[in-house]
């Protein structure tokens, strides 16, 4: 499995919680690959808001999921290197913890236009969120920008991140991690996909 080691990652933010943009975590012609090959099949609806998004899981509690089976090649390899020891230093680099002993766990997910993410923090029981965006080609009037977050209010905004291949964004949990998803833009021909990972505290 090809990732990039060394991601190149721009600034690591510890105001007001750790958060950083990073890019390059998954090899070009990986991500490429990956994009090409992401699922359409096999989600369930989630979320609270008047548009749902849909989900599918890769690995559940640091073990890939039995559905994986059905993916591509490049997708059960990925599944595979979430689940193991190098992924989980790699993550860990990115937010500067030491994520040995937390519980990983990754899923797909898909945000149809309309489909929107209200400001939260993410529960308690999250340690660090990353999540890696795997659209080729997204332009900022389609709306589904990641925001970091001042405050409760959508609107106080520190940044926004397009969710285009080979961005992510990778955040340490708090009480003031507070970020959002811009609604896609309704009418848009695209759905918003990207992958998910949690550290989460043990239960
Ligand atoms: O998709 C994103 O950019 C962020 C998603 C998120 O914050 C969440 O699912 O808790
Ligand atoms: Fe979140």
């Amino acid at each position: 499995m090809t990732t990039t080691a060394g991601a190149r990652s721009a600034a690591v933010h510890h105001e007001p919680f750790t958060w950083a943009v990073v890019t390059g975590f998954l090899d070009d012609e990986l991500a490429h690959r990956l994009a090409a090959e992401f699922p359409t099949e096999g989600f369930r609806v989630a979320g609270t808001s008047a548009k749902l998004f849909s989900v599918r899981s890769l690995v559940v509690a640091g073990t890939v999921h039995s559905s994986t089976a059905t993916l591509s090649p490049a997708w059960r390899d990925l599944a595979s290197w979430l689940a193991s020891p190098e992924h989980r230093r790699a993550f860990g680099d990115l937010v500067g913890l030491d994520l040995t002993g937390l519980r990983i766990d990754a899923s797909l997910c898909r945000y149809p236009p309309g489909c929107s993410l209200a400001p939260h923090t993410d529960r308690p029981v999250r340690r660090a969120t990353h999540v890696l965006y795997l659209n080729p080609l997204w332009r900022p009037e389609w709306g589904g920008e990641f925001r970091v977050l001042r405050s409760d209010d959508v609107d106080d905004v520190i940044e926004r991140v397009l969710p285009t291949l080979g961005t992510s964004v990778a955040m340490v949990r708090s009480d003031r991690s507070w970020h959002a998803v811009g609604e896609v833009a309704a009418g848009v021909a695209v759905e918003r996909r990207s992958v998910l990972v949690h550290a989460s505290w043990p239960e």
